[in-house]
C-alpha cells in the first residue's frame, strides 16, 4: 500500500517535475523573448531618444526660422517702406531737376542777353592796337623809341603816342596791346567775342597793318609753339570745349569751315582739292561768283566748305590753306601784303530739349579792299547810300557792320622808326573805324540796308577772321 503511495506519489512528481520542466523551457523561451523584447526596446529608446534630439534641433531651427522670418518680414516692410520714400524722394528730385533745367535754360538766355547789352556797350565795332616787338628782321639800327606808351589812368592800357618830326600824335582805342603782350593776353579780350559766335551773332574779328606788321602772328600765330598760338585756333579750341560742355544741356553744334584768299579782284578756294600749282591764280575753272539771294543773303558759288569736328581737323585744313596760299605766293610773285586771307566759321546749334536754334544762314560776299575806308566814313557821316557794293570786301563786311554782329579791328603796328610813316597810316585809319562805334548801332535800325538779321528762333553767326593788308594812306583819313 506504502509502496503503491509511494509509487503515486512519484509518478505525481515526475509528472510534477515533467510539467516544471515544460514550465522552466516555456519560461526561458520567455525570457529569451523578453530579453530581445528589452534588447528591441533599447533600441527604440535610443532611436526615440535621437529623434527626440533631432526634433528638438528641427523645432529650434524652426524657431530660429521663424524668427528670421519675422525679421524679413520686418525688414521688408521696412525696406518697402523706404523703397517708397525713395520714390517719392527720386519723383521730387526729378521735378526739382526739371526746374533747375529750366531756371539753366532761363539763366543761359539771361546770360546771352546781358553778355550782348555788355558788347554792345563796349561798341559793335571795337578797335585794339598790338604792337608788335622788335625783331631780328627789322632795319639795323632801328628801335622801338618812337612810340610810347601814357600811363595817366584814362588812357592806361588804351593809349598810344607816336612821335614825328618832334611831334606827338595821341591816339586812343579800345585796347592797346604793348610789345610784351603774349597771345593770351590778346586772347582773353576777344575770347567774350567767341562767346558771341557760339551764341549765333556774327563775329568778326581782322587784322589790319603794313606787312610785316604781324597780321599773320596775332591770326594765326607761330607753327609748332603751342604758346604763341594764335587767334583762330584760340578762338576753336573754346569753340570745341564750350560745343563739348553745352553738350549736356542738349545743344548741339555743327560747324563748317571755308577759306579763301583775295588777290587782285579774284577769290581763291583755299581748300579747293584741285590742285592748283598746276592752275594760273584763282583759275582753277571755278567762277567763285558772288550771289545774293532775294533775303538779302550773299554766297560765293563754287566755294569749299568743310564740316569740321575738332580743332585737329581745322588745324589740318589750316595747314593746306597755308601751302596752298605759298604756293599762290610764288604765283603771284608779290608781297604777301597784296593778297587777303579769310577764314571762316559757320556755326549752327540746335538744342533738342528746348527745340532753340542758333543757325546761321550762308551769308558771304567779298569785294576789293580799298573800298573799307569809302564804305566806313558813308556810315560815319551817315549819308543816305553806303558803297557797299562798291567793293567786294566792303559786301564781306556788310553783315558785320550792322545790326547784332560784332567787329573788331586789329591795327598791327611794327615798333622800328622807319615803319612810322605807315604806322601813322594806320592808326589814323583805325581811329576812324573807331570812331564808328555808335554809327554801327545807328546802322542797325536802317532797314534798307541789311534787312531783318534775326529772329527769335533762329540766328544766324559766323565768326570771319580776316587779315587785311595796309589801305593805301589817305589824306582824308587824318585826323
Ligand atoms: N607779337 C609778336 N611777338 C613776336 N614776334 C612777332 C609778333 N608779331 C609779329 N612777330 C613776328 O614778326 C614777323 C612778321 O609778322 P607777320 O608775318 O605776322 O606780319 P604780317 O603783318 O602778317 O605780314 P604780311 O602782311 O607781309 O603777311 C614774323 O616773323 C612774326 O613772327
Amino acid at each position: 500500500m506504502k509502496v503503491a503511495s509511494l509509487r503515486a506519489e512519484l509518478q505525481q512528481v515526475s509528472e510534477d517535475r515533467e510539467s516544471l520542466l515544460l514550465q522552466v523551457q516555456t519560461l526561458t523561451a520567455e525570457v529569451v523573448n523578453c530579453e530581445e523584447l528589452v534588447v528591441k526596446s533599447n533600441e527604440l529608446k535610443e532611436k526615440c531618444l535621437s529623434q527626440s534630439n533631432q526634433l528638438k534641433t528641427l523645432q529650434d531651427e524652426l524657431e530660429a526660422t521663424q524668427n528670421k522670418l519675422r525679421v524679413s518680414d520686418l525688414s521688408a516692410f521696412e525696406t518697402k517702406t523706404e523703397f517708397e520714400d525713395q520714390k517719392k524722394l527720386i519723383s521730387e528730385l526729378q521735378n526739382r531737376l526739371a526746374d533747375a533745367e529750366l531756371k539753366i535754360i532761363d539763366g543761359e538766355k539771361f546770360r546771352k542777353k546781358l553778355h550782348n547789352t555788355i558788347l554792345e556797350l563796349k561798341g559793335n565795332i571795337r578797335v585794339f592796337c598790338r604792337v608788335r616787338p622788335l625783331i631780328p628782321e627789322d632795319s639795323p639800327g632801328a628801335d622801338g623809341r618812337v612810340i610810347s606808351f601814357p600811363t595817366t589812368t584814362e588812357a592806361l592800357g588804351r593809349g598810344i603816342d607816336l612821335a614825328q618830326n618832334g611831334q606827338k600824335y595821341s591816339f586812343t582805342f579800345d585796347k592797346v596791346f604793348m610789345p610784351d603782350a603774349s597771345q593770351e593776353d590778346v586772347f582773353v579780350e576777344i575770347s567774350q567775342l567767341v562767346q558771341s559766335a557760339l551764341d549765333g551773332y556774327k563775329v568778326c574779328i581782322f587784322a589790319y597793318g603794313q606787312t610785316g606788321s604781324g597780321k599773320t602772328y596775332t591770326m594765326m600765330g607761330k607753327p609748332g609753339n603751342p604758346e604763341q598760338k594764335g587767334l583762330i585756333p584760340r578762338s576753336l579750341e573754346q569753340i570745341f570745349q564750350t560745343k563739348q560742355s553745352l553738350q549736356s544741356q542738349g545743344w548741339k553744334y555743327e560747324m563748317q569751315v571755308s577759306m579763301l584768299e583775295i588777290y587782285n579782284e579774284t577769290i581763291r578756294d583755299l581748300l579747293s582739292t584741285k590742285d592748283s600749282s598746276r592752275t594760273e591764280y584763282g583759275s582753277n575753272g571755278k567762277q567763285y561768283a558772288i550771289k545774293h539771294d532775294a533775303n538779302g543773303n550773299t554766297l560765293v558759288s563754287d566755294l569749299t566748305v568743310v564740316d569740321v569736328c575738332s580743332t585737329r581737323e581745322v588745324s589740318f585744313l589750316l595747314d593746306q590753306a597755308s601751302h596752298s596760299r605759298s604756293v599762290g605766293k610764288t604765283q603771284m610773285n608779290e608781297q604777301s601784303s597784296r593778297s587777303h586771307f579769310v577764314f571762316t566759321l559757320r556755326i549752327s546749334g540746335v538744342n533738342e530739349n528746348t527745340e532753340q536754334q542758333v543757325q546761321e544762314k550762308p551769308k558771304l560776299s567779298i569785294e576789293a579792299l580799298s573800298s573799307l575806308s569809302d564804305v566806313i566814313f558813308a556810315l560815319a557821316k551817315k549819308e543816305d547810300h553806303v558803297p557797299f557794293r562798291h567793293s567786294k570786301l566792303t559786301y564781306l563786311l556788310q553783315p558785320c557792320l550792322g545790326g547784332d554782329s560784332k567787329t573788331l579791328m586789329f591795327a598791327n603796328i611794327s615798333p622800328d622808326n622807319s615803319s612810322l610813316g605807315e604806322s601813322l597810316c594806320s592808326l589814323r585809319f583805325a581811329s576812324r573805324v573807331n570812331a564808328c562805334e555808335i554809327v554801327s548801332n545807328l546802322y542797325s535800325e536802317l532797314s534798307w540796308v541789311s534787312g531783318p538779321i534775326k529772329s527769335s528762333k533762329a540766328r544766324r553767326s559766323k565768326a570771319y577772321l580776316y587779315t587785311l593788308p595796309m589801305l593805301p594812306c589817305n589824306p582824308t583819313f587824318a585826323i
